[in-house]
């Protein structure tokens, strides 16, 4: 019973309602019609381990199908750890006195810090227009270039980020149950004809002009949101940043507020 409260879960939250209670319903009907038929006397057998098997099928076929994705990751995590202890292990031998010969003690603490570090807390550098698998609770998507110039100079990879990464990242959401905040923009109203705007206008956007990849992908990650949350009941926050500026700001970063700053002091 607990097993197939733990792996229902997870599966109905990644696959939907409707594709598992079917493997279910299915899995159970043809495990109990095979146990009558091999059935020997006029025993009478109850039970759902038929469907429990169907979905541990259901899952192990999800392993082995995005195995590359739980590979990789494993074996990045792995690897970087292993490859940090093998620093430390040469710096030791190199820094401190007698260790080869056993009269210098070895730095123990730093070996456990690099463990549990990397067990608390791991970066891993990716692409959030590739599918991402990791177990979280909360998830901030603020994948983007905000400047016009940085999301100008390639467009195309500009909307990937915000279409395909959202859906991703709501991808995520959906199957670990976490909530997810989008960082979105005041460009959503586009060349806006009310002032000041509230956040019930629905803007004035150009879909063909060359900040639409921001503009529009940003609209289209909002309406993401907005249908995950409909459809799944994911739990959703969306910031619509206005200009911001600040310390350790690039000075040629291309908004009106650093773009003033700018040209007042140079
Ligand atoms: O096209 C459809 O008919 C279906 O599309 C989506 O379902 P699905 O494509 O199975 O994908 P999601 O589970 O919503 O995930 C979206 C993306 O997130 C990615 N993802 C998912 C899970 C995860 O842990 N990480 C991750 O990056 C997936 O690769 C996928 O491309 C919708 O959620 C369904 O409601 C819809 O019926």
């Amino acid at each position: 019973m607990l097993s197939l409260l733990f792996i229902g879960i997870r599966l109905e939250q990644q696959f939907g309602f409707v594709r598992i209670g079917a493997i279910y319903l299915l899995s159970g009907f043809g495990g109990s019609v095979l146990s009558a038929l091999f059935l020997r006397n006029s025993y009478i057998s109850v039970g759902a381990s038929g469907a429990l098997f169907g979905l541990l099928g259901s899952m192990l076929s999800e392993l082995l199908m995005n195995w590359t994705i739980y590979s990789n990751k494993a074996i990045h995590s792995v690897g970087s750890v292993a490859l940090k202890m093998v620093e430390e292990v040469h710096r030791q031998f190199n820094t401190i006195l007698g260790l080869m010969e056993g009269t210098g003690k070895p730095d123990y603490a730093t070996y456990v810090k690099i463990c549990t570090d990397a067990s608390i807390n791991e970066m891993i550098p990716r692409d959030v227009t590739e599918p991402l698998l990791v177990e979280v609770d909360q998830i901030y998507h603020l994948a983007c270039p905000a400047s016009p110039i940085f999301y100008k100079h390639n467009s195309v990879k500009t909307i990937k980020t915000n279409v395909i990464g959202t859906l991703n990242m709501l991808g995520l959401a959906k199957r670990v149950g976490a909530r997810i905040l989008l960082t979105s923009t005041s460009e959503v109203y586009g060349d806006p004809l009310e002032h000041p705007q509230i956040e019930a206008y629905w803007g004035n956007v150009n879909p063909i002009g060359v900040r639409s990849c921001y503009d529009e992908g940003k609209r289209v990650a909002e309406t993401l949101m907005f249908d995950y949350h409909r459809q799944h009941g994911i739990e959703i926050r969306i910031a619509r940043i206005f200009n911001t500026y600040g310390p350790r700001m690039n000075i040629d970063d291309g908004r009106v507020v650093s773009n003033f700053i700018a040209q007042a002091v140079r």
